[in-house]
């Protein structure tokens, strides 16, 4: 039997995967929010539980969780609430659209997020709680990292090594081989085609490093 979920967040993306879990026929419970003050709608049905502290009402065996946080930067937020919710025992439950495509041999981490007509082939690999959204495309042999975000529309070339922490904005396109260290930022529609280094920010076509 599986288990039931509750939903970390109510924002834009906690919604989109209430959507989709729906579809696939999952239980969901409720959602929480960080800021508890006002009681706050239900979501397609689904009740609006309490703060994030409510969590730890449920024992850790005894439902999953899915990482609502959506981001448009920095991951950090996202990261912290996985990491301090795993280190309490509790497990994040890897969703997969009905209309995405994984190759059978495409590996996936904890809580992954592979969100609607988003597309993994063969060999590539994707780390614990990283989003792919909506119609994101990663060709063969690709090693993405761990809490990483590919926005909508981004396209990754074959052998792309993506590092943890890195966020690849809408529409931006990488070639193959590319090498994007950690906690890096790509600008929505860039086109990669030299490695970013470590906690850069880079944008436009070709991508190039904003001075600041
Ligand atoms: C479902 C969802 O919604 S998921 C969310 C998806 N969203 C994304 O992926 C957003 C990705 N973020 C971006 O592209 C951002 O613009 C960033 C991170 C590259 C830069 O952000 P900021 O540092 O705030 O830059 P800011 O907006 O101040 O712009 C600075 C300059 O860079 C330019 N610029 C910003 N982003 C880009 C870009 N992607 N491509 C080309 N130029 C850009 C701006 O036009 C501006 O130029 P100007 O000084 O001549 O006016």
């Amino acid at each position: 039997m599986s288990l039931p979920i509750l939903v970390i967040g109510g924002g834009g993306h906690a919604r989109v995967l209430i959507d989709g879990m729906l579809l696939q026929g999952r239980t969901i419970i409720g959602y929480t929010e960080m800021d508890t003050g006002a009681k706050r709608e239900a979501i397609l049905g689904v009740p609006f539980v309490g703060g994030d502290d409510c969590i730890h009402r449920y024992s850790p065996h005894e439902l999953l969780l899915v990482n609502g946080i959506g981001s448009i930067g920095s991951p950090e937020r996202r990261r912290k609430i996985f990491e301090s919710f795993k280190s309490k025992g509790y497990s994040f439950y890897s969703f997969v659209h009905p209309s995405a495509i994984l190759a059978p041999t495409a590996q996936l981490g904890e809580g992954v997020q592979i969100m609607a007509g988003a597309i993994v082939q063969t060999g590539s690999s994707i780390g614990d709680n990283t989003i792919l959204n909506t119609k994101a495309s990663v060709d063969h042999d690709c090693n993405i990292g761990n809490h990483v975000h590919l926005a909508p529309g981004t396209t990754l070339s074959g052998s792309v090594h993506v590092e943890d922490g890195v966020h690849i904005g809408t529409g931006a396109t990488v070639i193959q081989q590319i090498h994007i260290y950690k906690n890096s930022i790509i600008g929505a529609g860039s086109v990669v085609v030299k490695d970013v280094m470590a906690g850069r920010t880079v944008y436009g076509v070709p991508a190039k490093e904003v001075k600041v």
